[in-house]
C-alpha cells in the first residue's frame, strides 16, 4: 500500500487543543451561491492505525442502490454509526468531538453520525450526488469528512452546470463541505486507473444523509 505514513507515529494518539489547531490548520474556500470548502492537511494523528482499525473491525456491507436524489451507481463498502452508536476508534470519538467544538458557532449543532465508506480500490467510486435525503435538501448544513489510506479526489461543481473543482483528499486530511454546498453543488469520488484502499470518515449532523 503506497499511502503515506503520519508525522504522529508512536505519539500520543490524542488531538491537539482542538479549537486552536483547527483555526489554525484550516483553509477556506468560498465557491458560489454560498457554498464552501474547508481543507485541513494531516489532521488525525495516527492515522495508520485508524485506517487498519477501520478496515478489520467495521462490518462493512455492499452498497449498490438507490441513494440521495436519483439512482447512483455505488460500488464500495459501507456502514453506518447511528446517534448514539460506539464508534470503532477512539480517535473518531476525539475527531467528532473537536469537529463538534470548532463548528458549533457556525453550525449550531453538534456532528452527531458517521458514515464510513471503503474504496477497495480505484474502480470503487461515488457518482455525482448532494447529501439531501434529509436536511440539506433545503438547509444549509456541513458534512466532515476524514480521509484514510490512499489518496483520491472529491471533485464539486455546481448544479445546474458549471465549472468543477477537485480537492485531493491525503491520509489523515480533512474535508468539510458547509453553507449550500449540499444543495447547490454536487459531489463524486471519481474512478481512477490505479489506487490502493481508501476509508472514508463522514460526520453529519443529526437528519442529514
Ligand atoms: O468518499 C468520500 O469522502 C465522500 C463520500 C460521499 O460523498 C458520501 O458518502 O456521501
Ligand atoms: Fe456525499
Amino acid at each position: 500500500m503506497d499511502f503515506q505514513g503520519t508525522l504522529f507515529d508512536g505519539g500520543p494518539a490524542t488531538l491537539p487543543a482542538p479549537g486552536e489547531q483547527l483555526a489554525e490548520g484550516l483553509t477556506r474556500t468560498p465557491l458560489s451561491r454560498g457554498a464552501w470548502i474547508d481543507v485541513c492537511r494531516n489532521w488525525l494523528p495516527d492515522a495508520d492505525d485508524v485506517f487498519a482499525t477501520l478496515v478489520a473491525d467495521v462490518p462493512w456491507r455492499a452498497e449498490r442502490r438507490q441513494m440521495y436524489d436519483r439512482v447512483v451507481d455505488v460500488p464500495r463498502l459501507v456502514h453506518t454509526y447511528a446517534v448514539g452508536e460506539p464508534l470503532p476508534h477512539a480517535l473518531l470519538v476525539e475527531a467528532r468531538d473537536a469537529l463538534s467544538a470548532h463548528y458549533l458557532p457556525e453550525l449550531g449543532e453538534p456532528f452527531v453520525t458517521a458514515g464510513c465508506c471503503y474504496y477497495r480500490d480505484g474502480r470503487d467510486s461515488v457518482a455525482w450526488h448532494g447529501d439531501t435525503i434529509g436536511r440539506g435538501r433545503s438547509q444549509d448544513t456541513m458534512v466532515a469528512i476524514v480521509s484514510l489510506g490512499d489518496p483520491r479526489r472529491l471533485c464539486l461543481r455546481p448544479r445546474g452546470g458549471g465549472e468543477s473543482v477537485a480537492v485531493e483528499m491525503g491520509h489523515g486530511d480533512l474535508v468539510v463541505m458547509g453553507g449550500s454546498c449540499q444543495r447547490t453543488w454536487e459531489h463524486a469520488v471519481p474512478k481512477v486507473a490505479h489506487a490502493g484502499p481508501r476509508i472514508s470518515v463522514q460526520f453529519r449532523p443529526l437528519n442529514v444523509f
